[in-house]
């Protein structure tokens, strides 16, 4: 294996480091001219499909901005063709279903995943980028059971989850059928990520944070318990992520995870003061990035001077790159990250 800094993995497993360890969220994308040329001749998928031109599209941002770790670029939709999905990704839109998931018949004719067979091209990148190509650890990552369904059952984003919610609360046992389905792919396909190489495993549940806390106990929790069970023998950190769900994360605290990863709602002062023990990742809110240099300089130090109070803070934003930010931003945050936290 090529990589050697591992310093982010040393704080994934709550290890203190020479100094606090960064990647961004959707840090391979849209906010790069590089990849706004790529997406001109490619679609996300057809990016994805070529192992090449994949990891190519997943190491610009280690190359640029010295980040610590790099991030499979791939969807969180990306299994779900393989187990019946006809799912598309709209410019400016987000993914699309064009089977949306209505009734517990839909469910029933959900498929399986054979990760290797339907998406080989997935851990042929995997294995090009940590065994040839990256300095760094490479995260893998899954959609969580709660956010895919959202998609599959509203047929694409949504505000507010009525039809998520509404299947969930009027036939839970339909509903628990749909988790146990995508709670069995996700621990399939992660499973097959980490043969090939990744180092770490970020699961996104991000739009979960719509559910009350006793919801979430009674309706996503147990799955939730389950994925991460079935993973934790295979001995990397598994990272825990979601959108405004602060009220979540005494929950999240109880999981057989390694690391929570908060938005920008909820400080790191905060989430210790409420008896958060595990490691942090986050949490600067991304807008900051529009602002000017003085400000992202003193926002950063506050939150690397939070994370300091306890062993094992990892860098992140409270939520993906915008394309709006720039990349000089991103090298120079960066940097700033290294250079105050040594
Ligand atoms: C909810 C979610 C999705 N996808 C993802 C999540 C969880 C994280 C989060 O909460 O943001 C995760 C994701 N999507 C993508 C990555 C690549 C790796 C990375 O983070 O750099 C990752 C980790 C590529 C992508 N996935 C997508 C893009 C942008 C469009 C494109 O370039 O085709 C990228 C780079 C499309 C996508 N796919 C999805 C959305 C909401 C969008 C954006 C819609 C839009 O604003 O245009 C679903």
């Amino acid at each position: 294996m090529k990589e050697s800094n591992d310093t982010i993995l040393k704080a994934f497993r709550g290890e203190e480091t020479d100094y606090t360890p960064v990647w961004f969220m959707r840090q391979a994308g849209r906010s790069q001219p590089e990849y706004r040329k790529l997406k001109e001749k490619y679609s996300l998928f057809e990016i994805t499909h070529q192992p090449e031109l994949c990891a190519y599209v997943t190491r610009l941002p280690v190359e640029q901005y010295g980040v610590d770790a790099a991030i499979l670029y791939k969807d969180i939709m990306s299994p779900l063709p393989a187990i019946g999905v006809d799912v598309e990704i709209k410019k400016g839109i987000g993914p699309i279903i064009h089977n949306p998931v209505k009734n517990r018949a839909d469910i029933a004719k959900l498929g399986t995943i054979e990760p290797e067979v339907d998406v080989p091209y997935v851990f042929d990148t995997i294995r090009l980028l940590t065994r040839e190509q990256l300095s760094v650890p490479l995260i893998g990552f899954s959609g969580a059971p709660f956010t895919l369904a959202s998609y599959m059952i509203e047929g694409g984003p949504s505000k507010n989850y009525n039809k998520t919610k509404s299947l969930m609360y009027s036939d839970p046992e339909a509903w628990f059928m749909l988790m146990d389905k995508l709670a069995d792919m996700t621990i399939t396909y992660v499973r097959s990520q980490i043969a090939a190489g990744a180092r770490a495993i970020q699961i996104f549940d991000s739009w979960v944070g719509a559910l009350n806390e006793t919801d979430y106990r009674a309706f996503i929790k147990p799955v939730m318990e389950r994925i991460f069970n079935e993973l934790q023998p295979e001995g990397v950190p598994l990272i825990l992520f979601g959108v405004g769900a602060r009220h979540l994360a005494g929950q999240w605290d109880d999981l057989p995870i390694d690391v929570l990863g908060l938005d920008w709602r909820m400080s790191i002062t905060e989430a210790r003061e409420m008896g958060i023990t595990k490691p942090l990742q986050g949490n600067l809110d991304p807008s900051i990035l529009l602002a000017d240099w003085s400000v992202i300089e003193e926002r950063t130090k506050q939150i690397l001077d939070e994370g300091r109070q306890h062993p094992a803070h990892i860098f992140n934003l409270g939520h993906g790159v915008t394309p709006d930010i720039s990349p000089e931003t991103l090298k120079r945050l960066t940097h700033l990250i290294h250079d105050y936290s040594k």
